[in-house]
């Protein structure tokens, strides 16, 4: 149970505020995350790490000396947007080059991937490492597709280490991906994580159960089974791990680091006893175990639960390993201080000023406004059920992710529309601050979704209902063109193309806009209803597909919940 919180929406962002107030020796803000307070040799490549919040100590609390030189912080157990990445990265940039190096999430990858191609097109050469290290989450014939999880650590120190050797960016990143090449961990909870608000845990594991393969989320297992000694846990994640040795590994004799890691609320003397008899199986396997680590690496909340990594270095990587760290949340060895840098931008940009609108488009500004109050308010009454819907099956964010991105939304058309705005600039910056703030796969495509619909609105007349109709195909085709998902897929897609092809018809039928907008909701909604009956074949429900079926889709769900709620603000508008 997280029992201490504010505004759960605010929790991240204070959990950061106070993060830095209490490691200022080692972490600086930016707007986006963190970075080191520390300098670095210039040339030299910048690690840039990243994920959602709610695993301390990753994110943040591996940056520093020896380690990550900046690191994206999301939302609780969302992604960070490509906006927060690029900002860190930004800030973090010497001169080097940057890795960006994360865990195998499809928000993650959408987003770092975004951030990227902006980094790139700035300028800024920029290579990625996405961490594949949990058995668990798919097979070894499937190895791109497994999810990272407590391995995150030990890529993220060699790639740190090998810029830290002085390694030119590809180097770096050839290293990174060596590490994760020999990086496996397995895992095990005995209860689930409860966010921040929650009423309940994402899930729960019955009393003297325990569930196999849970990640770092509220995502669940693969099977369930007994909670065996502590000796029977230790063989069971040993000889899970030693049945896939990485390629290039020989069983007798070989080197390995063991990291045993705790998921949040299982204590280190439990742990102890569990090492103890890994420690014996390493070495009655032939292994020589190498600079073991027991403790908090990558937590899920307050799961209880534990996951062994076995990470299998070759020589270059073993001497990589000893480079030491000093990072808020991991230290190893004597670092010789650095001086503080003095460089580090402090302060987010200021707004830029709103281009000039006639009157006409100034009115439609006021009806996006009112649309987007109108999707707060709907958001803020489901946010719960949404995040019931998507612990189902994925990680029961869904709810807090569109909190905080459609607040966001309309506290921005609502500042760019009192400043004078248009209709396309005021949801423009929509679009932005919904991406931005909400982060994860949904953030990303919200921002697309009102980004292309913006585009078509113009700062000059009131917006045709043609425009609008043709500002959501180019959503359509905007999301499917970054997301990747097809009709039936289950995803919001399944709600979003039935919405747009049934407004277009409308619309070209003569349709007002409001009735128009009113038809093509209702067939949003009932696409939505049915994608319960798909399996979803993308995002983080994916690995557990058949959980899924009953359950709506919760991004389709919600998107339909917005397309009502702003039939309802046309409908008065026009009455
Ligand atoms: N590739 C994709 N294309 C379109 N929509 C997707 C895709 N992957 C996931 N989604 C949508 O995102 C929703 C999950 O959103 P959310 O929980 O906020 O993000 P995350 O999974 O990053 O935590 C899913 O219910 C689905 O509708
Ligand atoms: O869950 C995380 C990101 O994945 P999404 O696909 O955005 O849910 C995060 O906690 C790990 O980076």
């Amino acid at each position: 149970m997280t029992r201490l919180w504010n505004d759960p929406a605010d929790f991240a962002d204070e959990m950061i505020e106070g993060f830095c107030a209490a490691n200022a020796r080692q972490v600086r803000r930016v707007p986006g995350g963190v970075v080191r307070s520390t300098a670095s040799p210039r040339g030299q490549v910048a690690v840039v790490v990243g994920g959602g919040s709610g695993h301390y100590p990753a994110f943040g609390g591996l940056v520093g000396q020896g380690l990550a030189h900046g690191a994206a912080m999301g939302n609780l157990f969302a992604s960070p947007s490509a906006q927060q990445v690029v900002s860190v990265a930004r800030a973090a940039e010497n001169g080097g080059g940057v890795l960006l190096a994360y865990g195998n999430y499809a928000g993650d990858v959408l987003n770092f991937d975004a951030a990227q191609d902006k980094l790139r097109a700035e300028g800024i050469a920029c290579e990625s490492v996405a961490v594949t290290d949990d058995l668990a989450s798919a097979g070894a014939g499937e190895r791109g597709k497994r999810r990272g999880i407590a391995g995150d650590l030990a890529v993220f120190r060699i790639a740190a280490a090998a810029a830290e050797a002085g390694y030119g960016l590809g180097e770096v990143a050839r290293a990174a991906r060596l590490a994760n090449d020999r990086t496996r961990s397995f895992g095990v909870a005995f209860s689930g994580c409860t966010l921040p608000g929650a009423e309940a845990p994402l899930f729960t594991v019955p009393e003297g159960r325990m569930a196999l393969g849970l990640g770092i989320h509220g995502e669940p297992g693969i099977g369930e089974e007994a909670v065996p000694t502590a000796d029977g846990l230790a063989e069971l994640l040993v000889t899970s791990l030693l049945t896939e040795l990485p390629e290039g590994v020989a069983p007798q004799g070989a080197r390995v680091v063991p990291i045993l890691n705790g998921l949040g609320s299982l204590k280190y003397e439990e742990m102890f006893v569990v090492y103890r008899r890994v420690a014996r199986l390493l070495e009655d396997a032939g292994l020589v175990a190498v600079d073991p680590h027991v403790g908090e690496y990558c937590t899920s909340f307050d799961m209880a639960g534990t996951s062994l990594t076995l990470f299998w270095p070759d020589e270059e990587l073993e001497r990589l390993w000893e480079t030491p760290v000093d990072a808020p949340g991991y230290r190893r060895g004597a670092v010789a201080p650095a001086p503080e840098r003095t460089d580090v931008p402090r302060a987010s940009a200021s707004a830029a000023e709103v281009p000039v609108a006639d009157e006409a488009s100034r009115a439609a500004a006021a009806t996006v406004r009112a649309s987007l109050a109108a999707v707060a308010a709907v958001i803020e009454r489901h946010a719960d059920a949404l995040g019931r819907m998507d612990a189902v099956a994925g990680d029961g964010d869904h709810g807090i992710g569109m909190r905080r991105g459609s607040r966001a939304a309309l506290e921005a058309a609502a500042a760019a529309h009192g400043a004078g705005a248009g209709a396309a600039t005021t949801l423009a910056r929509a679009a932005d601050a919904w991406s931005d703030r909400a982060g994860g796969t949904s953030g990303a495509l919200w921002g697309v979704i009102l980004a292309s619909v913006a585009e078509r609105l113009g700062d000059q007349g009131r917006p045709e209902a043609r425009a609008v109709a043709a500002g959501i195909s180019a959503a359509v085709e905007g999301v499917q063109a970054y997301g990747k998902a097809e009709v039936g897929d289950k995803t919001l897609v399944d709600a979003l193309a039935p919405f747009g092809t049934e407004l277009a018809r409308a619309v070209a039928e003569g349709a007002a806009l409001p009735e128009a907008w009113a038809a093509a909701a209702e067939a949003a909604t009932g696409a939505a209803a049915a994608t319960a009956g798909l399996l979803p074949r993308m995002g983080r429900a994916r690995p557990h597909a058949h959980k899924s079926v009953g359950t709506p889709d919760p991004g389709a769900h919600s998107l339909a919940l917005i397309t009502e709620a702003v039939a309802n603000v046309l409908r008065h508008e026009r009455n």
